[in-house]
């Protein structure tokens, strides 16, 4: 048994060494392992044992004269230097992470889902996201506040803004003009902030097909359609007519769930729950190695 360890011990140093003496410029000539054998020890095809793949293709080509390391035991800075030295550069404190660049945040859904809820709250939790303020033509609600909910404009300014091409998309919703303005845009992400949209289901098919993929697109539901039309009807801002129009919209618009990078859940009662996962979206975006780069 002591001696099975002894050998287990005595291979895996052979490994180390075997590693460091292919992938560090001054490699200790004491060691040379078969490499078949390590293969053996390695055997399933981990990353290690791609690194001893492509470092016994390159390794004998630049051995030096080797400098003995420092003992793990060593003082630390000495360790460290010692370590570089034989790497032959200092150790970077550049970030390993890829830069995570300003995105846009598309956040749609049905009429009454919880989109202006959502981005409100999203807005109190968390730095660093600028809520595109949207031009309507449509009558101020009350609570509503102009500049910061919308910029209330009437439908011959908004007609001036379409003709000037200052707005990014912009359409007719139940008979009310509204669009993104482009300048709020550049400007925001040009000082590093993420820029969120809030758009109707029509308005986020038109920014994919502006957009592609250069912006994350997240849809908006309630729990269920039950759900959705209790909360549209206990906002009371909609006569019954305009209830009928927007549920049967929302029927039709629930089959776009598709088209969206993420469907996130604003269920009763748990606002918190999908700004959460709103956020972890965002968070996540940012990890991906290959960013989103927007293009206006
Ligand atoms: N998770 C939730 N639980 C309960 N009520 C909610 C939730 N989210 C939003 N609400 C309420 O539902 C109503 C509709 O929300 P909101 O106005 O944000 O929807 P919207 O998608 O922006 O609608 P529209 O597109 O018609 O402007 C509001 O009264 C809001 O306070």
């Amino acid at each position: 048994m002591i001696l099975r360890q002894f050998y287990v011990i005595l291979l895996k140093t052979q490994t180390n060494f075997y590693l460091l003496s292919k992938v560090l410029p001054n490699p200790s000539p004491r060691f040379s392992p078969d490499p078949n054998r390590l293969r053996f020890l390695n055997p399933k095809g981990s990353f290690g044992s791609r690194l001893m793949a492509s470092a016994s293709r390159s390794g004998d080509a630049r051995r030096r004269n080797y400098a003995p390391l420092p003992p793990v035991s060593a003082d630390k800075a000495e360790l460290l230097r010692g370590l570089e030295a034989a790497l032959g550069s200092p150790f970077s404190s550049d970030p390993l992470s890829p830069p995570a660049s300003p995105m846009i945040i598309v956040i749609s859904g049905p009429s009454g889902v919880g989109k202006d809820a959502v981005i409100k709250r999203l807005q109190e939790v968390r730095e660093g996201i600028h809520f595109v303020v949207t031009a309507t033509s449509r009558a101020q609600r009350p609570g509503e506040i102009d500049g910061k909910d919308y910029y209330f404009v009437s439908k011959e300014e908004f007609l001036s803004m379409i003709e000037r091409n200052e707005l990014l998309e912009y359409a007719l919703v139940y008979g009310e003009y509204k669009g993104i303005p482009k300048q709020q845009i550049r400007d925001f992400m040009a000082k590093g902030y993420d820029i969120i949209l809030r758009v109707d289901v029509q308005g986020a098919a038109t920014l994919r097909r502006i957009l592609g993929n250069s912006a994350v697109f997240i849809f908006l539901v309630a729990e269920s359609e039950e759900a959705l039309v209790r909360r549209l009807v206990d906002r009371k801002t909609e006569t019954s007519d305009m209830l009928l129009v927007r549920i049967a919209t929302a029927r039709e618009e629930v089959k776009c769930t598709r088209d969206f990078d993420y469907a996130v859940v604003n269920g009763e009662g748990r606002l918190d729950a999908a700004v959460k996962l709103v956020e972890s979206i965002i968070d996540a975006e940012k990890a991906r190695v290959s960013q989103r780069s927007v293009r206006l």
